[in-house]
């Protein structure tokens, strides 16, 4: 059996309204990928645009990245599962009281939805991390966060795919590892520090790829896409 996911690529649909993200998933199929709704989206157009793409077929990343006191995290993730998404997200940085009570919540609520946490966020180096106080360079303090997210019990996290290989070797296969920073060959590193090409993400092994401009800011987002697609495949075969 083959390891790979089979529609690994998880779209960034970072758009200022609704009208404009759906203008894009208009042009898709739910087969070729999953969506994510980031912060910009979300309080802009706010649940009806989870609505709006789960009911179009698609499973929908909601991005909000909690991060708080457990009992408000919880609440607050209890909340984006109701709103039908497929995955939901915390910061991995508010510790296992918040990332144990926000899983048990919703799994008491009869939620299935995938909870994962943010590590090391992808934008950063380690020049970065040490500004913050962390000391720690950002895979070291990546592999500290994923342990504790996966003792927490929790579905996976949101790492750079650079810690793929080391997160794989440490933890077990099930544990997800959704990488975002994921820039082809052909686009801009932009505000990314941490980027890893498609075909080796999935090779050092992703499960989902996280991609976001190098698509929609493409002047042709579907040659985009499908570049990325032929990328992935021949990386497959
Ligand atoms: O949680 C995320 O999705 C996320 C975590 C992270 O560490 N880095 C990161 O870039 N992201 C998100 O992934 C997307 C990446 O977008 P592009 O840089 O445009 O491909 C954005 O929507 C970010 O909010």
């Amino acid at each position: 059996m083959s390891l790979f996911t089979e529609n690994p690529i998880i779209v960034a649909l970072d758009y200022p309204n609704a009208e404009q993200a759906l203008a894009f998933v208009d042009q898709l199929e739910p087969g070729r990928c999953q969506l994510k709704v980031g912060k910009e989206l979300f309080t802009r157009s706010g649940p009806s645009i989870v609505a709006a793409l789960t009911k179009r077929g698609f499973k929908v990343f909601l991005d909000l990245k909690f991060h708080d006191i457990p009992n408000t995290t919880a609440q607050a993730v209890l909340a984006a599962a109701d709103s039908g998404a497929w995955m939901v997200n915390v910061h991995a940085c508010g510790g296992r009281p918040m990332m144990e009570e926000s899983l048990a919540r919703l799994r008491g609520a009869g939620h299935d939805t995938l909870l994962i946490a943010v590590t090391v966020l992808t934008s950063m180096n380690e020049q970065q991390l040490r500004e913050t106080g962390v000391h720690a360079t950002p895979a070291e303090q990546v592999m500290h966060l994923a342990a504790l997210t996966e003792q927490a019990g929790l579905d996976g996290v949101v790492c750079s795919a650079q810690e793929a290989i080391m997160l794989r070797e440490a933890l077990p296969r099930s544990f997800q590892l959704i990488t975002p920073g994921i820039r082809p060959s052909f686009a801009a590193k932009g505000d990314q520090q941490r980027v890893v090409t498609p075909g080796q993400a999935l090779i050092d092994g992703s499960d989902y790829l996280v991609i976001g401009r190098p698509i929609t800011q493409a002047e042709d987002p579907m040659q985009a896409l499908a570049l990325i697609e032929g990328e992935i495949a021949s990386v497959r075969s």
